[in-house]
């Protein structure tokens, strides 16, 4: 069925917001939304995709904008609406802007520059360059742009993977286990979850299998005493909580009350009563320091550029700098140092981001082992196989889109001297 013109008017206006990149596009999309509630739900879908897409392939489809007629917002929220539904679905265009929009689109865009490309920014561009050659930066980026699937974990408190993907395709989800991870499953499609039963009854979780497996490599056991640094909404906490059986200790620290606030109803459905959510002012709080030497386990899920998740959150590679990354940087080093000092002896931190940066990866690793001789690595496959984990790495896990279906992280497993 063809969308009514209006959805061009529609589009261009939250595009132009977007594209301020005064905060996440996210956001930016639910405020349009709530301030328009007479559009419908496919339109809000339609533009929403529009304007990813646009995102996702800004300096190409800017590119493209250069010819044309008409506004260039219209012309470039044109073309995140024909990348999202196609010519011939988008109602209202003259003749002129079909003929456009047929030609643009199939532009072979594997001739087109670098730049252009892989639409990354520049300085983005030339640090994968640097890192991994050209080839792969292609493929990288390949990866990062294509949209990401829809994971899920199952808590294996309330119920076995196989259950919950009989349940799935009762409920006419197309679905599969994820591979890597013993409890994901992979949706083909992005169904209304939270009518599900599985859902509201906390059987199954909004998780990417790479999240996943960060919290898999923590090894967190029944009985121990566990902290998630920094928890956020809890997505690693749950499935560390789970780990423990809902026995021993887990801690979920975060500095910002309002995220942690989202992880309360999350653990009202999961059914776990082992986890304590605590917000602290600083890496350095006295509440923090009154572990010191007292924990198992501890999980730094560090506050990072994020560039890993540019499948489901495009606008990052627009609104980083290489300064933004700087600042992160040295709150990566002060956080690790700082959650560090709760490890007691021959237990383990785990440090993981979803970076893709060596400079928030294993240079914070490198720096922070520079500085702390009572801490050794562990190398990644010693602990893969530990987890029976059927991926290959060498002293750090690596994730990437494009060669693990994954978003992109990082991770170290670092333990403490006896
Ligand atoms: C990558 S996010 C965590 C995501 C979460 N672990 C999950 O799996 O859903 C990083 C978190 O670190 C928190 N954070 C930032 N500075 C911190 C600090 N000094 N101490 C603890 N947490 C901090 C942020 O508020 C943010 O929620």
């Amino acid at each position: 069925m063809r969308l009514p013109p209006a959805i061009v008017t529609w589009t261009e206006e939250v595009l132009r917001e977007v594209l301020r990149f005064t905060g996440p596009a996210d956001v930016t999309l639910s405020y349009f939304f709530r301030a328009h509630p007479k559009i419908g739900s496919r339109e809000r879908g339609v533009i929403a995709e529009a304007v990813y897409g646009l995102l996702r392939n800004r300096s190409a489809y800017t590119n493209f904008s250069e010819s044309g007629s008409g506004s260039a917002m219209r012309r470039l929220s044109l073309l995140g609406l024909a990348d999202a539904v196609g010519v011939d679905s988008i109602g209202g265009l003259s003749e002129e802007e079909k003929q456009w929009l047929m030609r643009v689109m199939q532009i072979d865009r594997s001739n087109l520059p670098l730049l252009l490309r892989t639409n990354l920014p520049q300085w983005l561009l030339d640090k994968l360059i640097a890192r991994y050659g050209e080839e792969e930066t292609i493929r990288i980026a390949e990866g990062l742009n294509r949209p990401a699937p829809l994971d899920l974990r199952v808590n294996a408190l309330k119920s076995s993977r196989e259950e919950a993907l009989a349940a799935l395709t009762e409920a006419s989800v197309d679905c599969q286990p994820t591979p890597y991870g013993p409890l994901g499953i992979r949706l083909a499609r992005k169904p209304a979850l939270q009518n599900l039963s599985l859902f509201k009854d906390g059987a199954i979780e909004v998780q990417d299998e790479g999240s996943q497996l960060l919290a898999q490599l923590v090894g967190a056991k029944r009985g121990e005493m566990v902290v998630d640094f920094c928890a956020g909404a809890g997505g690693k906490t749950l499935a560390l909580g789970a780990a423990m059986r809902n026995t021993g200790r887990l801690y979920a620290f975060d500095v910002a009350e309002k995220r942690l606030s989202k992880l309360k109803p999350r653990l009202a459905r999961s059914g776990l009563s082992n986890v304590h959510p605590v917000v602290i002012a600083h890496e350095n709080d006295i509440k923090v320091k009154r572990l010191a030497g007292k924990v198992d386990r501890v999980l730094v899920d560090a506050p990072c550029s994020g560039l890993g998740t540019l499948r489901r959150n495009p606008d990052m590679k627009w609104r980083h700098t290489q300064q933004s990354v700087n600042e992160l940087n040295a709150k990566q080093h002060g956080i690790l140092a700082g959650a560090a000092r709760l490890v007691k002896p021959g237990g383990r931190l785990v440090y993981a981001t979803c970076s893709i940066l060596d400079e928030e990866n294993e240079a914070v690793v490198a720096q922070f082992l520079s500085t702390h001789e009572d801490f050794v690595l562990v190398p990644m496959n010693d602990v893969l196989a530990e987890q029976k984990i059927p991926l290959q790495a060498g002293e750090y896990l690596r994730l990437f889109p494009h060669l693990h279906q994954t978003d992109g992280f990082f991770a170290a497993v670092l333990e403490r001297k006896k």
